[in-house]
Protein backbone atom coordinates (compact mmCIF):
# COMPACT_ATOMS: atom_id res chain seq x y z
CA UNK A 1 0.00 0.00 0.00
CA UNK A 2 1.83 3.40 -0.49
CA UNK A 3 1.63 5.80 1.37
CA UNK A 4 -0.34 9.41 1.21
CA UNK A 5 2.55 11.07 -0.59
CA UNK A 6 5.08 8.37 -2.14
CA UNK A 7 8.23 9.75 -3.85
CA UNK A 8 9.75 6.52 -5.97
CA UNK A 9 13.60 7.29 -7.40
CA UNK A 10 13.39 10.56 -8.24
CA UNK A 11 15.66 12.74 -10.21
CA UNK A 12 15.64 15.90 -10.74
CA UNK A 13 18.16 16.74 -13.49
CA UNK A 14 18.80 20.28 -15.36
CA UNK A 15 20.69 19.54 -18.14
CA UNK A 16 24.08 17.61 -17.12
CA UNK A 17 23.91 19.12 -13.85
CA UNK A 18 22.07 16.06 -11.55
CA UNK A 19 20.27 17.94 -8.30
CA UNK A 20 18.84 15.06 -6.83
CA UNK A 21 19.25 11.57 -7.44
CA UNK A 22 17.07 8.30 -6.27
CA UNK A 23 15.05 10.49 -3.89
CA UNK A 24 12.85 7.62 -2.51
CA UNK A 25 10.34 8.84 0.51
CA UNK A 26 7.39 7.68 2.20
CA UNK A 27 5.06 10.52 3.76
CA UNK A 28 2.18 9.84 6.45
CA UNK A 29 -0.49 12.30 6.18
CA UNK A 30 -0.52 14.72 8.84
CA UNK A 31 3.44 14.33 8.86
CA UNK A 32 5.55 17.68 9.15
CA UNK A 33 8.83 17.06 7.71
CA UNK A 34 11.30 19.55 7.71
CA UNK A 35 14.08 19.86 5.31
CA UNK A 36 17.45 20.54 5.73
CA UNK A 37 20.85 20.26 4.04
CA UNK A 38 23.87 22.45 2.76
CA UNK A 39 23.16 25.52 0.51
CA UNK A 40 22.98 23.90 -3.28
CA UNK A 41 21.53 20.52 -2.30
CA UNK A 42 18.41 20.55 -3.76
CA UNK A 43 15.92 21.36 -1.31
CA UNK A 44 13.89 23.96 -2.85
CA UNK A 45 14.25 21.67 -5.88
CA UNK A 46 12.40 18.66 -4.32
CA UNK A 47 9.94 21.14 -2.74
CA UNK A 48 9.10 21.99 -6.82
CA UNK A 49 8.87 19.19 -7.57
CA UNK A 50 6.31 18.34 -4.95
CA UNK A 51 4.40 21.47 -5.62
CA UNK A 52 4.12 20.46 -9.25
CA UNK A 53 6.28 23.40 -10.51
CA UNK A 54 8.95 21.46 -12.04
CA UNK A 55 8.53 17.73 -12.92
CA UNK A 56 10.59 15.22 -12.03
CA UNK A 57 13.67 14.00 -15.15
CA UNK A 58 13.25 10.68 -13.58
CA UNK A 59 10.80 8.60 -11.20
CA UNK A 60 7.41 9.47 -10.00
CA UNK A 61 5.78 11.17 -7.25
CA UNK A 62 1.59 9.93 -6.14
CA UNK A 63 -0.41 11.74 -3.89
CA UNK A 64 -2.74 8.85 -2.45
CA UNK A 65 -1.26 6.33 -5.39
CA UNK A 66 -2.21 8.75 -7.86
CA UNK A 67 0.60 10.42 -9.58
CA UNK A 68 0.66 14.05 -8.96
CA UNK A 69 0.04 16.24 -12.28
CA UNK A 70 3.12 18.19 -13.17
CA UNK A 71 0.83 21.60 -12.10
CA UNK A 72 -0.06 23.50 -9.27
CA UNK A 73 -3.62 22.35 -7.73
CA UNK A 74 -5.66 23.05 -4.43
CA UNK A 75 -3.95 19.77 -3.04
CA UNK A 76 -0.79 21.37 -2.56
CA UNK A 77 -0.32 25.22 -1.14
CA UNK A 78 3.00 27.51 -1.39
CA UNK A 79 4.54 29.90 0.97
CA UNK A 80 7.69 31.05 0.40
CA UNK A 81 10.67 33.42 1.91
CA UNK A 82 10.16 36.60 0.18
CA UNK A 83 6.52 37.63 0.37
CA UNK A 84 4.38 36.40 -2.27
CA UNK A 85 1.42 38.58 -1.91
CA UNK A 86 -0.06 41.14 -4.70
CA UNK A 87 0.64 44.56 -3.51
CA UNK A 88 -2.21 46.30 -4.95
CA UNK A 89 -4.80 44.08 -2.99
CA UNK A 90 -5.86 44.71 0.41
CA UNK A 91 -5.40 42.02 2.96
CA UNK A 92 -9.39 40.70 2.80
CA UNK A 93 -8.83 41.36 -1.65
CA UNK A 94 -5.32 39.34 -1.59
CA UNK A 95 -7.29 36.11 0.14
CA UNK A 96 -10.41 36.70 -1.61
CA UNK A 97 -8.38 36.67 -4.65
CA UNK A 98 -7.56 33.20 -3.84
CA UNK A 99 -11.08 32.10 -3.91
CA UNK A 100 -12.38 33.78 -7.01
CA UNK A 101 -9.53 32.15 -8.86
CA UNK A 102 -10.64 29.08 -7.81
CA UNK A 103 -13.97 29.24 -7.78
CA UNK A 104 -14.40 31.92 -10.63
CA UNK A 105 -11.67 31.05 -12.82
CA UNK A 106 -13.10 32.88 -15.94
CA UNK A 107 -14.78 36.73 -14.51
CA UNK A 108 -12.36 36.07 -11.36
CA UNK A 109 -14.86 37.43 -9.46
CA UNK A 110 -17.55 36.34 -7.72
CA UNK A 111 -21.20 38.09 -6.97
CA UNK A 112 -24.28 37.78 -4.30
CA UNK A 113 -24.12 35.39 -1.92
CA UNK A 114 -21.54 33.65 -3.24
CA UNK A 115 -19.45 36.47 -2.66
CA UNK A 116 -20.75 37.25 0.46
CA UNK A 117 -19.84 33.42 1.13
CA UNK A 118 -16.04 33.80 0.18
CA UNK A 119 -15.58 37.01 2.13
CA UNK A 120 -17.04 34.97 5.33
CA UNK A 121 -14.54 32.68 4.81
CA UNK A 122 -11.82 34.85 3.71
CA UNK A 123 -12.39 36.48 7.42
CA UNK A 124 -12.16 33.49 8.93
CA UNK A 125 -8.69 33.15 7.17
CA UNK A 126 -7.56 35.99 8.33
CA UNK A 127 -9.03 35.55 11.65
CA UNK A 128 -7.20 32.11 12.49
CA UNK A 129 -3.50 33.68 11.16
CA UNK A 130 -4.09 36.48 13.59
CA UNK A 131 -5.05 39.32 11.01
CA UNK A 132 -8.98 40.20 11.69
CA UNK A 133 -8.20 43.69 13.20
CA UNK A 134 -6.02 44.20 9.46
CA UNK A 135 -8.73 43.61 6.62
CA UNK A 136 -8.07 46.91 4.96
CA UNK A 137 -4.25 47.51 4.82
CA UNK A 138 -2.25 47.49 2.01
CA UNK A 139 0.77 45.00 2.11
CA UNK A 140 3.43 47.88 2.28
CA UNK A 141 1.78 48.94 5.25
CA UNK A 142 2.37 45.82 7.10
CA UNK A 143 5.63 44.11 8.79
CA UNK A 144 7.20 41.36 7.16
CA UNK A 145 5.48 38.89 9.94
CA UNK A 146 2.26 40.15 9.11
CA UNK A 147 3.05 39.95 5.67
CA UNK A 148 4.48 36.45 6.16
CA UNK A 149 0.85 35.83 8.12
CA UNK A 150 -1.00 36.88 4.91
CA UNK A 151 0.54 34.38 2.56
CA UNK A 152 -0.09 31.65 4.54
CA UNK A 153 -3.51 32.92 4.55
CA UNK A 154 -3.39 32.83 0.64
CA UNK A 155 -1.97 29.56 1.15
CA UNK A 156 -4.44 27.90 3.03
CA UNK A 157 -7.72 29.69 2.22
CA UNK A 158 -7.63 26.88 -1.27
CA UNK A 159 -7.81 24.29 1.57
CA UNK A 160 -4.85 22.51 0.39
CA UNK A 161 -3.81 18.73 1.42
CA UNK A 162 -0.01 19.43 1.67
CA UNK A 163 1.25 22.65 2.58
CA UNK A 164 5.09 23.25 0.99
CA UNK A 165 7.67 26.18 3.24
CA UNK A 166 10.46 27.09 1.31
CA UNK A 167 12.08 28.96 3.87
CA UNK A 168 8.94 30.99 5.18
CA UNK A 169 10.19 32.42 7.87
CA UNK A 170 14.11 33.23 6.76
CA UNK A 171 13.49 36.75 6.64
CA UNK A 172 12.04 37.20 10.14
CA UNK A 173 13.37 39.05 13.26
CA UNK A 174 13.96 36.31 15.82
CA UNK A 175 10.83 37.16 18.35
CA UNK A 176 8.21 37.33 15.00
CA UNK A 177 10.01 33.60 13.90
CA UNK A 178 9.08 32.49 17.36
CA UNK A 179 5.44 33.83 16.80
CA UNK A 180 5.16 32.68 13.27
CA UNK A 181 6.59 28.82 15.07
CA UNK A 182 3.76 28.83 17.10
CA UNK A 183 1.05 30.33 14.59
CA UNK A 184 1.98 27.29 11.85
CA UNK A 185 1.82 24.38 14.63
CA UNK A 186 -1.44 25.67 15.64
CA UNK A 187 -2.54 25.81 11.87
CA UNK A 188 -0.95 22.32 11.28
CA UNK A 189 -3.49 20.83 13.74
CA UNK A 190 -6.49 22.86 13.10
CA UNK A 191 -6.17 22.20 9.42
CA UNK A 192 -4.78 18.64 9.81
CA UNK A 193 -1.90 19.64 7.16
CA UNK A 194 1.00 17.69 5.97
CA UNK A 195 3.43 20.00 6.03
CA UNK A 196 6.89 20.24 3.96
CA UNK A 197 8.93 22.28 5.29
CA UNK A 198 12.57 23.72 3.84
CA UNK A 199 15.02 25.10 6.20
CA UNK A 200 18.08 26.53 6.82
CA UNK A 201 17.68 26.91 10.39
CA UNK A 202 18.66 23.52 12.36
CA UNK A 203 16.62 24.59 15.48
CA UNK A 204 13.78 25.72 13.65
CA UNK A 205 14.00 22.30 11.73
CA UNK A 206 13.83 20.31 15.05
CA UNK A 207 11.08 22.14 16.82
CA UNK A 208 8.46 21.97 14.13
CA UNK A 209 8.64 18.83 12.49
CA UNK A 210 8.16 15.67 13.87
CA UNK A 211 10.34 14.69 10.89
CA UNK A 212 13.61 15.69 9.29
CA UNK A 213 15.16 14.93 6.38
CA UNK A 214 18.98 15.98 5.75
CA UNK A 215 19.77 16.05 1.63
CA UNK A 216 23.37 15.64 0.82
CA UNK A 217 25.77 14.19 -2.06
CA UNK A 218 26.61 10.96 -1.10
CA UNK A 219 29.25 10.65 -3.80
CA UNK A 220 31.19 13.77 -4.92
CA UNK A 221 34.07 13.75 -8.26
CA UNK A 222 35.70 16.79 -8.06
CA UNK A 223 36.55 16.66 -11.53
CA UNK A 224 32.87 16.43 -12.42
CA UNK A 225 30.82 18.63 -9.67
CA UNK A 226 27.65 18.08 -11.73
CA UNK A 227 27.60 14.16 -12.16
CA UNK A 228 26.29 13.25 -8.49
CA UNK A 229 22.62 14.59 -7.09
CA UNK A 230 21.89 14.69 -3.58
CA UNK A 231 19.88 12.46 -1.88
CA UNK A 232 18.60 11.69 1.35
CA UNK A 233 21.37 10.77 3.79
CA UNK A 234 19.82 11.54 7.46
CA UNK A 235 15.59 10.94 8.04
CA UNK A 236 15.03 11.26 11.28
CA UNK A 237 11.68 10.51 12.64
CA UNK A 238 10.95 12.39 16.13
CA UNK A 239 8.05 12.06 18.69
CA UNK A 240 6.61 15.21 18.33
CA UNK A 241 3.08 14.91 17.67
CA UNK A 242 0.53 17.46 16.32
CA UNK A 243 -1.08 19.72 19.28
CA UNK A 244 -4.40 19.05 20.38
CA UNK A 245 -7.19 21.22 19.06
CA UNK A 246 -8.36 22.62 22.35
CA UNK A 247 -4.67 23.86 22.43
CA UNK A 248 -4.34 25.06 19.43
CA UNK A 249 -7.29 27.15 19.85
CA UNK A 250 -5.84 28.95 22.75
CA UNK A 251 -2.82 29.90 20.82
CA UNK A 252 -4.50 31.10 17.58
CA UNK A 253 -6.59 33.05 20.27
CA UNK A 254 -3.23 34.79 21.60
CA UNK A 255 -1.94 34.82 18.38
CA UNK A 256 -4.88 37.18 17.25
N1 LIG B 1 16.06 26.18 -13.13
C1 LIG B 1 17.30 25.81 -12.90
N2 LIG B 1 18.20 25.66 -13.91
C2 LIG B 1 19.45 25.26 -13.66
N3 LIG B 1 19.94 24.98 -12.45
C3 LIG B 1 19.10 25.11 -11.42
C4 LIG B 1 17.76 25.52 -11.57
N4 LIG B 1 17.17 25.55 -10.34
C5 LIG B 1 18.10 25.17 -9.47
N5 LIG B 1 19.27 24.91 -10.11
C6 LIG B 1 20.50 24.45 -9.48
O1 LIG B 1 20.19 23.32 -8.71
C7 LIG B 1 20.97 23.29 -7.51
C8 LIG B 1 20.04 23.11 -6.34
O2 LIG B 1 19.29 24.31 -6.16
P1 LIG B 1 18.20 24.45 -5.01
O3 LIG B 1 17.75 25.87 -5.03
O4 LIG B 1 17.21 23.39 -5.16
O5 LIG B 1 19.10 24.16 -3.74
P2 LIG B 1 18.83 24.51 -2.21
O6 LIG B 1 19.33 23.36 -1.43
O7 LIG B 1 17.42 24.92 -2.03
O8 LIG B 1 19.79 25.78 -2.04
P3 LIG B 1 19.73 26.98 -1.00
O9 LIG B 1 19.84 26.35 0.36
O10 LIG B 1 20.96 27.78 -1.33
O11 LIG B 1 18.46 27.72 -1.21
C9 LIG B 1 21.76 24.59 -7.50
O12 LIG B 1 23.07 24.31 -7.94
C10 LIG B 1 21.05 25.46 -8.48
O13 LIG B 1 21.96 26.34 -9.11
Amino acid sequence: MSSFLSLRDVWVEYGDKIVLERVNLEIEEGAFVSVIGPSGAGKSSLLRVVLGQDAPTRGTITLDGVPLKPQCDSDRGVVFQRYSVFPHLTVLGNTLFGIECGRAPLAGRLFGAARRAALAEAEEMLAAVGLEDSLHLYPAQMSGGMQQRLAIAQALIKRPRILLLDEPFGALDPGIRSDMHALITSLWSEYALTVMMVTHDIGEAFALGNRVLTLDKLRHDPHAPNRYGASIVYDLPLTRKAPQRAETRAVLTQSA
